[in-house]
């Protein structure tokens, strides 16, 4: 697609920094650059220049032209590295204003590139999910996403479906004319069991893929005043606890995201379970109850000095029994893990514990799906086929499903529907990205 106008942005961080980086794309660029900095320099090679505003000079600095289409949005872009104080970067941003230039909006730089096919929705995902990354695990998954791991294996599986619909097709158009097997031949059963195969083994990762993203949830719970607060004090003020920036969330469960050892952990802090009367409290420990169900880990406090809580019973499988307040007593009822969030016992057997437990879920290497989109696009490929193979000897049925499959993978990659999508995810990306 091409854009009639020039976007500029602030690429880089907040000012004052010791370097801006201002970045240009569009049919502009080669003229606003040379009016701002001089002759263009060499195609990709910068070059040390006077920045300027007629004749004015505003600064100087390094200043790199990438013509199109071989830029990341397709187009002529331009980067220029100055000093990083607010009015100079302003007195350039005006000045190429006056160009004909106009300010970006959020992810506009990468919306071109999609446009200009220099990226699908799924490459497009993973530079949002990797400027979004916390953690190694999770710079790790949006690597992959964005260096294409996803994009590619889509790529084969849309390729196969092309063949598998390219032969019934045949036997659609030809069928009354003889001169097509109206059998299909016994590889088409084959590769349609194998491409079934590889679709639902991607799609197995999803739930690894996701905890990745969200991090895994633990909660803490347990009776009233058994130290939920104080240890999830203890964590927030670790060294791990991430800075995460949630506003416009409102929730009524505080949580503390933190990084062990690479691995985004969520803890919840719940309200103390025991029989009440008042209301709210009631609708708390029915809100602590359901967040205990949804997560992927409980913590279950005991205190040497409180009377404990009856543990819910569907929670099988998912329960750590962690005694608390042990610079107090040691306890003598029955758990995994003791610790104080006072002394800080224990804190560090209680992260090598839950280390442990993400390498046994998300160890290995990074999964390939991990947003509820691809678990809905690789369920829908999948029925798809499984009725295609269901109605194989019905040419016309069966190529209906798989025409079904191929179009939730180039919804998957963008080819359809893209639009809504995108302005979801733009909405998340910063100016000048
Ligand atoms: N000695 C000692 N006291 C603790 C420890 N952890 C918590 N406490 C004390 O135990 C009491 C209850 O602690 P909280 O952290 O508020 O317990 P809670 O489970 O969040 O309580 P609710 O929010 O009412 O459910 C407070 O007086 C804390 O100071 C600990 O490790 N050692």
């Amino acid at each position: 697609m091409r854009h009639d106008d020039t976007i500029m942005a602030l690429s880089s961080g907040a000012l004052p920094a010791g370097v801006a980086v201002i970045r240009l794309s569009g049919p502009k660029v080669r003229d606003a650059l040379m009016a701002v900095s001089g002759p263009l320099p060499r195609p990709r090679l910068m070059a040390l220049r006077h920045i300027g505003d007629a004749g004015q000079r505003l600064d100087q600095g390094l200043v790199v032209f990438f013509p199109g289409p071989a830029s990341f949005t397709g187009e002529d872009c331009a980067e220029l590295h100055v000093h990083g104080s607010r009015a100079g970067v302003k007195a350039i941003l005006s000045a190429l204003s006056g160009q004909g230039l106009r300010l970006a909006e959020a992810g506009e730089f990468t919306r071109r590139a999609f446009e200009n096919g220099k990226l699908d929705l799924l490459t497009v995902e993973g530079l949002g999910d990797l400027l979004a990354a916390d953690t190694e695990r999770q710079r790790q998954q949006a690597l992959a996403r964005y260096d294409g791991a996803l994009s590619l294996k889509v790529d084969q599986w849309r390729s196969v479906l092309l063949d598998l619909r390219a032969e019934l097709e045949a036997r659609l158009d030809f069928s009354d004319e003889g001169d097509v097997d109206a059998e299909l031949p016994n590889s088409f059963l084959a590769s349609l069991i194998g491409l079934r195969r590889s679709i639902a083994d991607a799609l197995a990762a999803v739930e690894s893929g996701r905890v990745v993203r969200e991090g895994i949830r633990v909660a803490l719970a347990g009776a009233p005043n058994a130290g939920k607060s104080s240890l999830i004090n203890a964590l927030a003020k670790s060294d791990i606890a991430i800075v995460s920036d949630e506003a416009g969330t409102t929730r009524d469960v505080r949580e503390v995201p933190l990084d062990i050892d690479g691995n985004l952990f969520v803890f919840l802090d719940l309200a103390g379970l025991r029989n009440t009367d008042s209301k709210a409290e009631a609708e708390g420990i029915r809100r602590a109850k359901q967040a205990m169900e949804g997560a992927d880990i409980v913590l279950w406090l005991m205190a040497p000095d409180t009377q404990d809580a009856t543990l819910p019973d569907n929670l099988t499988g998912k329960i750590i029994r962690v005694a608390t307040k042990s610079d107090l007593t040691a306890a003598t009822a029955p758990h995994d893990l003791q610790l104080s969030a006072v002394s800080g016992e224990g804190l560090d057997m209680l992260f090598a514990t839950l280390a442990r437990y993400a390498e046994d879920l998300i160890g290995g290497e990074p999964a390939l799906v991990s947003h509820e989109r691809d678990r809905m696009a690789l369920s829908a490929a999948v029925a798809n086929i499984d009725r295609a193979e269901a109605t194989l000897k019905q040419f016309e049925l069966a190529a209906e499903s798989l025409r079904e499959a191929s179009a939730s993978l180039e919804r998957l990659i963008g080819r359809l529907d893209a639009e809504r999508v995108l302005d979801r995810l733009f909405l998340q990306f910063c100016i000048g990205k």
